[in-house]
Formats: C-alpha cells, sequence, structure tokens
C-alpha cells in the first residue's frame, strides 16, 4: 500500500477541481485529498473538514465529469470529518464545538433557526445536540414536541440529555417551571447555564447549537465568556431595528473574541401560495448589506412561511417532516455553510481529542 504526498498526482488534480467546485484554492483543498495504490489501482479518498453529506454524489459526479476519464466510479471514497476548534475557555467533555446561536433583538426567529440548523446539520451527517440557554424563555422543549419530560440522573449530579427525533437536547425548561428561572438575576442564570452544559452527559457531539438568549447586556456577554464557544451566528430580519441590534450582538461577540460566522437572515420575505408574489414584510436585503459592512457571510434567507411556525409549535421539526421542500434544502444550504465556514476561519484545537472520552458511562444508545 502506498499513501500518494498531498498535492501530487491524481490527488492533486482532485484537489484543484474540488477547489474551483467550493470557490477555494488548491492550497485549501489538498489537505482534504489523499491517494492509495492498491490492487484495484489508484483509491482517492477525500475527507471534508465540515458536513456536507447530501453533496457526496454531486461531488462525485462532477470530479468524474471534470477529470475526463481520469477518474472513474468506484475509485473515488468521500468522507468527512469534525474538528474541534480552539476555545478561549476549557472544553466540555464530549463536545467539538460550541456553537451560539444569538440575536440583539427578541422574537426574531433565533430558537426556530437553532432547531432548523441542528437538524439540517444532522441530515448533513453531523453529530448534533441543542442546549436552549434562553433561561428566560425557554422554547426549546415545545419545538422538539417533548415539553413535559425531565432529564434522568442516576448520581443526583449529573443528567442524562434528553432524546427527541434522534437529537440530545437539554433545556432550563426541562427542569424548572418557566416562572421560577423567568425571575433568575443574572449571576444565576448563567450558573444555570454552565451546568446544564456542564453536568448534562452528552455523548460525542460535533457541534452543540446553543440557543442564545436574546440581547446583548451583561448576562449574555457573561454567558458568551463563559461558555466555550467556537464561534457565533447572528440570526436578524431585514429591519431596521433587528439589524441594528444584530450589529450589538456582532460587537458583542468580537469583544470577547468569538469569531462571528455569518448571519442568518430570517422572515426575509413572504411569498403568497397563491400568486407567487413575494413581499418584503420587514424590509429588504438588510441582512445582506449588514453582513457586507462587517465582511461577513450570509449563511441564509428564510422566508417568513406559515409552515415554519406551524412545525416549531408542533414540535415535529421541518427538516424531518418535510425533508425535500425548498425550506429545508435553505436550511441544509446554511448550516453546510456554517459547518464549511467553521472549518475554514478558525484554527483547530492544538490538543485535539483530549476531550473526547468516547460516550460517558450510562448513556443509553448512540445519537
Ligand atoms: N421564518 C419564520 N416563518 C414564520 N414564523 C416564524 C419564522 N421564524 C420564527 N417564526 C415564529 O416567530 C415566533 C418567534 O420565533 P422564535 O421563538 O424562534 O424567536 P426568538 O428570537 O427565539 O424569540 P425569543 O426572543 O423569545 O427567544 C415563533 O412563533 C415562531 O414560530
Amino acid at each position: 500500500m502506498f499513501f500518494s504526498k498531498k498535492g501530487a498526482g491524481l490527488a492533486g488534480k482532485v484537489a484543484e477541481v474540488l477547489a474551483a467546485y467550493f470557490s477555494l484554492t488548491a492550497k485549501d483543498t489538498q489537505p482534504w485529498c489523499s491517494e492509495e495504490k492498491n490492487d484495484k489501482g489508484v483509491q482517492i479518498t477525500i475527507t471534508l473538514p465540515f458536513c456536507a453529506k447530501s453533496q457526496f454524489s454531486n461531488i462525485e459526479q462532477h470530479l468524474i465529469a471534470a477529470l475526463k476519464g481520469k477518474l472513474k466510479q468506484g475509485q473515488l471514497h468521500i468522507r468527512q470529518y469534525i474538528d474541534s476548534h480552539v476555545t478561549h475557555v476549557e472544553p466540555v467533555t464530549n463536545i467539538k464545538n460550541v456553537i451560539a446561536v444569538a440575536s440583539g433583538k427578541g422574537g426574531v426567529g433565533k430558537s426556530t433557526t437553532s432547531v432548523n440548523l441542528a437538524f439540517a446539520l444532522m441530515q448533513e451527517g453531523a453529530r448534533v445536540g441543542i442546549l436552549d440557554a434562553d433561561i428566560y424563555g425557554p422554547s426549546i422543549p415545545i419545538m422538539l414536541g417533548n415539553d413535559g419530560e425531565h432529564p434522568e440522573s442516576s448520581d443526583n449530579k449529573h443528567m442524562q440529555p434528553l432524546r427527541a427525533h434522534g437529537m440530545v437536547a437539554n433545556s432550563i425548561g426541562y427542569l424548572v417551571p418557566q416562572e421560577d428561572a423567568a425571575v433568575w438575576r443574572g449571576p444565576m442564570a448563567s450558573r444555570a447555564l454552565k451546568q446544564l452544559l456542564d453536568e448534562t452527559l452528552w455523548p460525542v457531539l460535533d457541534y452543540l447549537i446553543v440557543d442564545m438568549p436574546p440581547g446583548t447586556g451583561d448576562i449574555q456577554l457573561t454567558m458568551a465568556q463563559q461558555v466555550p464557544l467556537s464561534a457565533a451566528v447572528v440570526v436578524t430580519t431585514p429591519q431596521d431595528l433587528a439589524l441594528a441590534d444584530a450589529q450589538k450582538g456582532i460587537s458583542m461577540f468580537e469583544k470577547v473574541n468569538v469569531p462571528v460566522l455569518g448571519l442568518i437572515e430570517n422572515m426575509s420575505y413572504y411569498q403568497c401560495r397563491a400568486c407567487g408574489t413575494k413581499d418584503y414584510i420587514f424590509a429588504k436585503d438588510g441582512g445582506e448589506a449588514l453582513a457586507q459592512r462587517h465582511g461577513l457571510p450570509l449563511l441564509g434567507q428564510l422566508p417568513l412561511d406559515v409552515g415554519i411556525r406551524e412545525h416549531a409549535d408542533a414540535g415535529t421539526p421541518l427538516l424531518l417532516s418535510e425533508p425535500e421542500s425548498p425550506l429545508s434544502v435553505s436550511y441544509r444550504e446554511a448550516a453546510r455553510a456554517m459547518s464549511m465556514q467553521l472549518a475554514l476561519s478558525v484554527e483547530v484545537r492544538s490538543d485535539g481529542k483530549k476531550h473526547l472520552r468516547g460516550d460517558p458511562i450510562g448513556i443509553v444508545g448512540k445519537p
């Protein structure tokens, strides 16, 4: 068996085509491509550092067509491996990347986006969990359809995460009545988040999506500092008021040195089901302009859609109920863009996999 030098031979050519496919440079894609000679001939393996499972067959077809006869079906193997990325705080056992989903303004669809993004990442082949840090208005239990359930604990110190539709989750909403958490002061709220994060027996996860409380005040700042965030995503509507607050959200993460991977514009437009006309209820392209101003990618633009609201209220995740709908396709595009942006723009942890200990003892089943 023989592995070629990265960048040479057929693997080098594959890297070049792959670079054009993803609008990157061959320097970016060369480390993903390796070549091996065995009794079947030259075999090429591509290891993507982000999740994009739904695109594997498109990528394969594109490469075979572009490399005209040099690469054949059965010669190419595509897989993905998501690394842990650097954080300023010690990582949480078993979690490779904690990603905050934040918004400056309340009610812009941050929780809805968190849940749909989490399932979209899962459909792209990542192992994903969700943590509801919206201590004052936890809505994840309703959106996952398991409101009223409680985490189990065998030692009164650690909790098993809840499981819903293949996703692991925890939320203050599973632990205390909402009226109780609503009156907590800042330090208690941040302590609760830290406990939820540290005392849940998370299985190995590529991404833990954290639905942050809305706003950019002291509580959110403390949370952003205490949680080992690899990065953040900011959700906004295109409306001026929401954009001004989203801007504050971006600045808050900059202040605590957490990279912002991009913006998601929610409620971008409403499309009439009868005539197809698009109405820009909250103004047009505000998210795009804000993203441009900050040199950030616009990861996605989602419409105001009754289906998004209905699935959130019913606890039947849109991505699972209607996986092929244009909305689900848009969420998966946003998930791939987010995952790719993390892989390309944030450094990989130098101490590697030390914090990955396998499934914690006592955990039932796999995610
Ligand atoms: N794209 C959308 N289309 C239709 N309804 C939406 C969309 N996004 C969110 N909603 C609805 O808007 C309401 C607010 O959404 P959500 O709870 O996700 O916002 P939030 O920003 O997390 O709110 P909070 O500030 O309370 O945490 C919910 O009723 C949700 O179902």
